[in-house]
């Protein structure tokens, strides 16, 4: 099989990368611009370029379940609590399947009550 001029010998193992994907110009304008908004359900989104959940007949069957959920708990420590990053911790990423910050995300944390 040819994809995009590469030839791809059967029984290949063959692997999308995430990060790769979403760095590209092609797919996302000004990709290393932190811009949360470009996911927001309106947006053009590069179909086969975004895929957190897979794609296809195996793709995650718990995808509706796990976004209602991740805004429940958002809109739940948003209402109750304020949250100020602690300046002084890098961005640098540490990189162990999944990304993840390197410093971990340190934050002070307020009540509102
Ligand atoms: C942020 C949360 C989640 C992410 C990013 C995620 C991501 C994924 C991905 C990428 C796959 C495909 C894996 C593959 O290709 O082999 C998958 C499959 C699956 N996920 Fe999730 N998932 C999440 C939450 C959940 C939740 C909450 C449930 C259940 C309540 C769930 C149940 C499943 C199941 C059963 C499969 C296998 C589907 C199949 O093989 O037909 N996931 N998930």
């Amino acid at each position: 099989m040819t994809v995009c001029g590469h030839n791809i010998p059967a029984g290949s193992n063959v692997q999308m990368s995430h990060y790769i994907m979403a760095r590209m110009e092609q797919f996302f304008k000004n990709p290393l611009t932190f811009d949360p908004e470009r996911f927001l359900r309106d947006e053009d989104k590069p179909l086969y370029a975004y895929f957190p959940f897979s794609l296809g007949t195996r793709s995650c069957i718990g995808q509706q379940f796990a976004l209602i959920e991740a805004r429940v708990i958002l809109a739940k420590l948003y209402q109750n609590y304020d949250f100020k990053l602690d300046p002084t911790q890098s961005f640098e990423i540490l990189d162990q399947l999944t990304l993840k910050p390197k410093g971990q995300c340190m934050n002070y944390i307020y009540s509102r009550q």
